[in-house]
């Protein structure tokens, strides 16, 4: 793990918007995440890392309460969580990109961003409402895409973006949503470099106002976006900081070691 430039805008605050005491998840008797205690700041961009199994995808899952605690807390904002469910806390502004928000192949990139503004607003989608409502919609997702950089892909069905600008789609709709906080799971998987970049900078340009937390196994990608890094070995917190910290600790460098990740 070489030290990588940086592109990072980083303005986190002092306040913690996602915290967890002694998280733990047991399958079968088996801890997947394991007294996991983790604390995200305001306006960071936080990634979880780690080795293959190491409980990251877990944890995730449970901070989207996509699975529920055999033992410990979550907190956002303040507020214990632990036993809220998923639409719950998307409503409070805790938001998982491809949640609530699904892309449909059949709707212009413009629709489907007017169909996650119209579920925040939990209005009915209605195309044949009066024009000016329509346009109010389509104006503030024309917004939204220009956010990304799909203006001009306004019109395109989703089914025939690229993959890359088909992920971009996926993070409007997410947005569309009004997140505070914006959870991405391997925003980068299975992209291509072009894309990684384009997606790192929209990644840069959308976390203004917002708290992320990622799980991505990109190591470059990790060491130029991001603040605060949680290293996860056997469902356990091996170790935090800034990336260069992280990567230049030993008990990491052994946990990479033998795992398929670089
Ligand atoms: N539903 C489940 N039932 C049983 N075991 C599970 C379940 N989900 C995850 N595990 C186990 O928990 C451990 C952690 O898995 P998890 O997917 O959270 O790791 P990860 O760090 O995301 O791994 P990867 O990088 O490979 O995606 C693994 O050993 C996995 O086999």
């Amino acid at each position: 793990m070489s030290a990588q430039p940086t592109i990072k805008d980083s303005r986190p605050t002092s306040r913690v918007m996602i915290e967890t005491r002694q998280l733990a998840m047991e399958f079968s008797g088996f801890r997947a995440v394991d007294a996991v205690d983790l604390q995200v700041m305001e306006g960071s961009i936080h990634a979880l890392i780690g080795p293959n199994g190491a409980g990251k995808t877990t944890c995730f899952n449970l901070i989207t309460k996509f699975l529920t605690p055999t033992a410990g807390q979550i907190f956002f904002d303040g507020h214990e969580i632990t036993r809220l469910d998923p639409a719950d806390i998307a409503r409070r502004g805790l938001v998982r990109s491809f949640q609530i928000s699904a892309v449909f192949p059949g709707l212009s990139a413009v629709q489907n961003v007017c169909v996650a503004l119209q579920s925040r607003t939990r209005r009915i989608f209605q195309f044949w409402k009066s024009d000016r409502s329509l346009a109010d919609l389509e104006a503030e997702a024309d917004a939204i895409l220009e956010q990304v950089g799909l203006v001009e892909f306004r019109n395109v069905n989703a089914a025939l973006l690229p993959y890359g600008r088909k992920r971009a789609l996926e993070l409007a709709t997410t947005l569309a949503l009004a997140p505070r906080v914006l959870l991405l799971d391997e925003p980068m998987a299975g992209m291509s470099a072009a894309d990684v970049e384009r997606v790192s900078q929209l990644i840069m340009r959308i976390r203004k106002g917002r708290t992320i937390l990622m799980v991505e196994h990109n190591l470059p990608v990790v060491a130029a976006l991001c603040d605060r890094i949680t290293v996860l070995a056997r469902g356990r917190v091996l170790a935090e900081g800034d990336y260069s910290a992280v990567s230049s600790n030993p008990e990491v460098q052994e946990a990479y070691i033998g795992s398929d990740h670089d």
